[in-house]
């Protein structure tokens, strides 16, 4: 039992992460920084009053939401980076932050609080770990992740197992 009860959390955890890529897009050559601590704090409220209507510890899930968007600035920082280094690469088209990227990020925000609330008792169990780093390498091996997407991963559930 309980098998795949982490998968829903992993697999909007990597929507979240891939996502990453087309927000650095819409900041790239643009003055608009990687860290925006008034959307963050944003996204954090938003997390706490949706938590309190779902029945989640809202510590818990802000816990694994600084997480989160630690991950996705971990993509945007390395993308820009590459994307410096490597003109060829640089995204031909930015999405609109606003209009489009944001209310996405948004509409994943719901499914991972869905997805916090239906695995609490997996995440409370010593096995999370264990459960956790498999359905990573699933993941990662299914969708063919590259390695700064798999990096993300793993840093996107760091706080997802209670016990460490
Ligand atoms: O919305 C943005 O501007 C993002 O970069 C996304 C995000 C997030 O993961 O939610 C990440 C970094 C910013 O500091 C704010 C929010």
């Amino acid at each position: 039992p309980d098998c795949g009860a982490l998968e829903p959390l992993v697999e909007s955890s990597l929507e979240r992460v891939r996502l990453a890529d087309k927000v650095a897009a819409a900041k790239w050559g643009t003055t608009q920084p990687i860290d925006d601590p008034a959307r963050e704090k944003q996204v954090l409220d938003a997390v706490a009053a949706q938590s309190e209507g779902l029945g989640i510890d809202p510590a818990v899930a802000t816990r694994v939401f600084r997480d989160q968007i630690e991950a996705g600035k971990l993509v945007q920082r390395a993308l820009h980076a590459r994307w410096r280094a490597h003109p060829g690469e640089r995204p031909a088209d930015r999405p609109d932050l606003a209009k489009e990227v944001r209310p996405h990020l948004d509409r994943i925000t719901g499914e991972l609080l869905r997805a916090i609330k239906d695995s609490e008792h997996v995440r409370e169990r010593p096995s999370c770990r264990m459960k956790l780093n498999r359905a990573l390498a699933d993941a990662a091996e299914e969708e063919d992740l590259g390695r700064l997407h798999t990096r993300a991963l793993t840093r996107a559930l760091t706080s997802v197992c209670r016990r460490g």
